[in-house]
């Protein structure tokens, strides 16, 4: 099934991942509990690069969206893959920090970084800091004082409308994000280029998330390409144009994205017509897609706790998680596919909740599931991307455990935090 991590089987009954069973795992490590198939998080990222490899004859690179899924052991294996990184706080750069990643393959995002934190990365020696704003300029040129060497970007809001969900679309001229194109981002350009440790490299769009055609791309592509050539009019040079992520992924049978290679296809078909257009040269590109490498790699396990029936309606299955560490359901109404991990005869129609004090506490509204019995453990797939990175701890539960798996083996990435952690903060 196209839900499925790469390594997710069936066998005799039980379901496996990366050639470990699900029973196992939960049996070490407890419920929920998310899995990342590292061998579906390594295909996706070859299949990113092969693509670029095969029709774009100019430099690409793969910049993984951090905010999808920051944690130290992730990022070591996306550090092993060879990738780039975009973060967006602090926080996100301190996690890189800690995987070893090297700091000239990251590029620094925010619509409103602080001061401190565009001082961390440029003591840091981040790759790129992308502007977003006319204060964060201001920002640069205190800190310019004390550094001499500041790498930057700007981004841009290009217009263009992405068909996502309202929350996830940030490349209209209405958005928090970015200079809009036109004067305000040549202003941009002039005023960032006009401080002396300002090194201007590039500009950067990002249309929106969850993404399932390549038009808006396309549209994209032109789009920052006569940008470009205005800005060489004006005599900057770039070096890099960075697109953005934003490329959708399946949550249920329903979805049909673009392939990743369809997708880069598209996208570097235009920017060879348009680099050929405009006679331009030396220009690297970047894509930054954070959801369609974390996503299909992830599944979430959890352990039916309460069954309620009433008459007439469709049962309440609840589990053992909810809200807390998969946001989604409540913020974008998001559906996604689950099964259970012992049987597969489906039965009935149910409703999954958690166990948070909330209404709109649910993971799937509506799903046909095998008969349900308290104790089963429920398996949600694609989970991967903005479950744990928007986990919170509401109520004072804990956020549960992560664990990649790999070849028969298994590795802790983030434990379960312990009632100690909830109120280790607490003074
Ligand atoms: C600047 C930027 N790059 C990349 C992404 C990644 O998007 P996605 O996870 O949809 O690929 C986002 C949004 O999440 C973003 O704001
Ligand atoms: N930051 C991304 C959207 C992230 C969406 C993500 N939080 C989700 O759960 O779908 C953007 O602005 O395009």
């Amino acid at each position: 099934m196209k839900l499925y991590p790469q390594t997710f089987e069936r066998r005799d009954g039980l379901c496996y991942i990366g050639g470990i069973s699900i029973k196992d795992l939960v049996q070490k490590y407890y419920t929920p509990l998310y899995i990342v198939c590292a061998q579906t998080v390594k295909s996706r990222v070859e299949s990113f690069k092969e693509s670029f490899k095969k029709y774009l004859p100019f430099e690409s690179r793969i910049a993984f969206a951090g905010k999808s899924l920051c944690v130290t052991g992730f990022l070591k294996k996306l550090k092993e893959l060879d990738t780039w990184l975009d973060v967006v706080s602090g926080g996100e750069l301190y996690t890189a920090i800690k995987a070893g990643f090297d700091m000239k393959r990251i590029y620094f995002h925010g619509n409103n970084k602080s001061f401190e934190e565009l001082e961390f990365a440029i003591k840091s020696n981040v790759g790129y800091i992308v502007v977003d704003g006319f204060s964060e300029i201001e920002k640069i040129r205190e800190l310019s004082k004390k550094y001499n060497y500041i790498p930057c970007m700007i981004r841009i809001s290009p217009g263009i409308e992405a068909h996502t969900h309202e929350f996830i679309k940030t490349g209209k001229i209405d958005s928090k994000f970015g200079f809009p194109i036109g004067e305000d981002a040549i202003k941009a350009v002039k005023e960032l280029s006009s401080i002396d440790s300002v090194k201007f490299k590039g500009i950067h769009a990002h249309i929106g998330s969850q993404i399932f055609d390549s038009k808006p791309y396309v549209e994209l592509v032109n789009v920052m390409f006569d940008f470009a050539n205005k800005l060489n009019n004006e005599g900057f040079t770039l070096e890099n144009i960075n697109f953005g992520g934003g490329f959708g992924i399946a949550y249920t049978e329903e979805d049909y994205p673009l392939s990743i290679e369809e997708f880069v296809k598209d996208i570097s078909l235009e920017i060879v017509k348009n680099m050929k257009k405009y006679s331009m040269k030396d220009l690297a590109f970047t894509v930054e897609p954070g959801r369609s490498i974390a996503g299909p790699s992830g599944i979430t396990v959890y352990r039916v706790g309460s069954i309620k029936k009433i008459n007439g309606f469709v049962p309440y299955v609840a589990v053992d998680g909810g809200m807390a560490d998969n946001p989604r359901y409540a913020l974008y109404k998001a559906k996604y596919h689950a099964e259970l991990d012992e049987k597969t005869e489906i039965f009935q129609e149910v409703k999954i909740v958690g166990r948070f004090c909330e209404s709109g506490d649910m993971l799937i509204e509506k799903i046909m599931l095998p008969e349900v019995n308290v104790g089963d453990l429920l398996l949600v797939f694609a989970t991967g991307a903005y479950n744990y990175s928007m986990a919170s701890n509401y109520n004072r539960f804990g956020r549960p455990a992560m664990v990649m798996v790999e070849d028969g083996k298994d590795t802790l990435i983030v434990r379960r935090e312990t009632y100690e952690d909830i109120v280790s903060h607490d003074m």
